[in-house]
């Protein structure tokens, strides 16, 4: 059968990750996590005090600095996750913490960040076999994907399951912080110039807001179904 590309774009913290993962494993496609590269270009900002004392991110020492930001994914075989690189070292917990999201969405707002990471995440998908979420994968990283989905669900409920897992994990936040959290992340992302957060006019919405992750597993199997039998 001929392989497809698959793109799941939506709101932060839905589960596009968590069905793209899964599907990808699945059918035995690669499955890449855009978002995470985003992350990973803010902990290099972070670490490397890119971030001025007003909030602000140094523009031009950036730039500067893109090319020695190198991210790149490696299968964990015991869970059979990725995990993600950043020049060389394994960055997959601390690119998840509410720091990097409480910084991450004005550097993905930056157009020559975009322009590098798209750059990258089109060569990734060349083969095609690709399930990638994120923003604007349907809208501008590939745009003739043969299958869109656009996922979303309530503020409440996104910040609920994000503050589960981060409290899984012995990370302390509060809800309120998250909350707040994903709604700056949302807002910032709609309204940024460059490939704002948008539904692409073909991608099929999905508002998981009352679904548990098997039963949208199983949604988005079909969905694949229909798409490579059609
Ligand atoms: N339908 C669901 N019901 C409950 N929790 C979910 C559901 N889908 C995903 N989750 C959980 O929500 C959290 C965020 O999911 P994730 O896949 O990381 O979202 P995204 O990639 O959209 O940011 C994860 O802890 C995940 O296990
Ligand atoms: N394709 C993408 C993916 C992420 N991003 C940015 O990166 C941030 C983190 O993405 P993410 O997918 O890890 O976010 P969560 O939904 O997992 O919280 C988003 O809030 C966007 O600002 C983007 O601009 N374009």
């Amino acid at each position: 059968m001929n392989k497809i590309i698959i793109a799941i774009d939506g709101f932060s913290s839905c589960g596009k990750s968590t069905m793209a993962k899964d599907l990808a494993k699945e059918i035995g496609y690669i499955y890449i996590d855009s978002g995470a590269m985003y992350r990973a270009v803010t902990l290099y900002c972070i670490e490397h005090g890119l971030f001025l004392a007003d909030g602000s991110i140094d523009e031009d020492k950036l730039k500067q600095q893109m090319s020695n930001i190198h991210i790149s994914f490696r299968l964990d075989t015991e869970s059979g996750r990725p995990r993600t690189f950043l020049n060389g070292t394994d960055v997959e917990n601390q690119i998840r913490t509410l720091e990097v999201s409480s910084h991450v969405s004005p550097v993905a707002a930056l157009g020559f960040v975009r322009e590098a990471l798209v750059r990258q995440q089109q060569e990734l998908g060349k083969e095609k076999g690709i399930v990638m979420d994120g923003r604007d994968i349907g809208t501008a990283v590939f745009p003739d994907a043969e299958l869109k989905i656009f996922v979303t669900a309530s503020a409440e409920i996104r910040a609920q399951r994000r503050y589960d897992e981060l409290k899984a994990k012995g990370q302390e936040a509060s809800f309120e912080d998250i909350l707040h959290n994903v709604e700056e992340r949302d807002r910032i992302d709609q309204t940024r110039e460059v490939s704002p957060l948008r539904k692409a006019d073909d991608a099929i919405l999905l508002d998981n807001s009352n679904m548990t992750i098997a039963e949208q597993k199983e949604w988005l199997m079909n969905q694949y179904l229909q798409a490579t039998h059609a």
